[in-house]
């Protein structure tokens, strides 16, 4: 499925499309690692080749990952291998690849939700009682078409309620600021290359570009990975909606000058007391957004709802390697060559010196007492004033 241009008008180019299935069924992502300046379209089979993209950030984006794990079980199960097994065998192997999978990337609920999805299933499935062998290979046979449409399902129903959050953020913050146009921040990327289409956070903007609501969106750049300087660049000028870069050191004295009218982010993880897990330099967003009055939208869809933990002082944040951080992918200008160069002296992320050391998070966590809202497909959840939670699971 490619992914839509913003309300369904033309598919957007190959680019911007994080997932892509041909009529076979092949599933490709695009290697975001060389994006914007090379697109290059990896074969994605089994869970051992998902599970590399996604630990390698070749993909990334909570909902596309929990999208590219789905279908390469999808895959997998339709090997004749696995159509091999007995039905007890082909449970197990699935329970095995769903752990595997799970363990690519810790803090993105998404992507546990989905494989939770699959596990409760084969939990609850019961096989026919008949132990003849061809009862036997049917029985596995419906076991493996109903764990590959959950699959399937995993992958279509992100576009449509991205629309739908893209719609009621819109609609949120236009009320809340009384403008008819107005200036938005945003930080990381949440577009159509971290999701099977439309976004999150950047559907919002979308949604208020096509409602000629929007003046400008301002996005961060957002090291070390830079999702938002190589990937909402490259979608905001793709999508031609007025867009302008900053770097992360830049959000105060934006706010401090310009009039902005909202922070809009994503998320990983909205646990219970509405407490979220972003990509790094969110809570400084956060922080800054508070001190100027800037109302703080996290956009996030309810598979990113994770009511079993409390606090988020209880969410697993990601550490990347420290040699990440000290290193940039892009395009080298006088050879016209893709690089990746280290920006710091050599030993440092990668010696054991006390001077060499990196700290490389890749997550941090916004407290709900500086989120102002909190938008799924089933709603917005206001924080009351003076409170310091939010109540989300009333839009779960
Ligand atoms: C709709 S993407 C949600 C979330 O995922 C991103 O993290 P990463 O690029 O490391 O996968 C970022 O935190 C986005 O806000």
């Amino acid at each position: 499925m490619v992914a839509q241009a913003p309300s369904g008008k033309k598919p957007l180019p190959d680019m911007m499309t994080s997932i892509r299935i041909d009529k076979s069924g092949q599933v490709e992502i695009v290697d975001q690692l060389l994006l914007p300046h090379s697109v290059k379209w990896i074969p994605i089979s089994t869970p051992e080749e998902a599970f590399d993209a996604i630990k390698s950030m070749k993909i990334r984006g909570a909902p596309a990952i929990a999208s590219l794990a789905a279908l390469s079980l999808k895959s997998s199960l339709s090997t004749e291998e696995i159509r091999s097994k007995s039905e007890e065998e082909v449970k197990k192997w699935i329970l095995d690849q769903c752990d595997y999978l799970q363990s690519s990337r810790p803090t993105a609920v998404n992507l546990s939700e989905a494989m939770n999805r699959i596990r409760t299933y084969i939990k609850t499935h019961t096989s026919s009682s008949s132990s003849s062998s061809s009862s036997a290979t049917s029985a596995s046979a419906d076991l493996v078409q109903k764990v590959q449409q959950i699959c399937q399902d995993v992958h279509e129903e992100d576009l449509e309620r991205n629309m739908t959050m893209g719609r009621l953020g819109a609609e949120w913050l236009a009320k809340k600021s009384g403008k008819s146009k107005l200036k938005v921040v945003t930080v990381c990327n949440t577009g159509s290359l971290a999701t099977s289409g439309y976004g999150t956070a950047i559907g919002v903007i979308t949604a208020l570009f096509e409602n000629d609501q929007l003046d400008t969106a301002y996005y961060a750049q957002t090291t070390p990975y830079h999702q938002g300087s190589r990937l909402t660049s490259l979608e905001l000028t793709t999508l031609e909606i007025p867009a302008c870069m900053i770097c992360d050191t830049m959000l105060g004295s934006l706010f401090q000058h310009e009039d902005i009218d909202g922070v809009i982010v994503g998320a990983d993880r909205v646990v219970k007391n509405g407490d979220t897990a972003n990509k790094i330099g969110t809570y400084q967003a956060a922080v800054l957004a508070q001190r100027h009055n800037i109302p703080f939208m996290v956009v996030a869809p309810v598979t990113t709802i994770d009511l079993s933990l409390k606090t988020g002082a209880e969410i697993h944040i990601e550490q990347r390697p420290p040699v990440e951080a000290t290193q940039v992918r892009g395009l080298n200008i006088e050879t016209g060559k893709l690089s990746v160069v280290r920006i710091t002296p050599e030993g440092v992320g990668e010696g054991d010196k006390p001077w060499q050391r990196v700290y490389n998070p890749s997550f941090d966590v916004t407290p709900a007492e500086l989120i102002s809202c909190v938008v799924t497909e089933k709603g917005v959840a206001e924080r009351k004033e003076g409170a310091k939670d939010i109540d989300v699971s009333s839009i779960c």
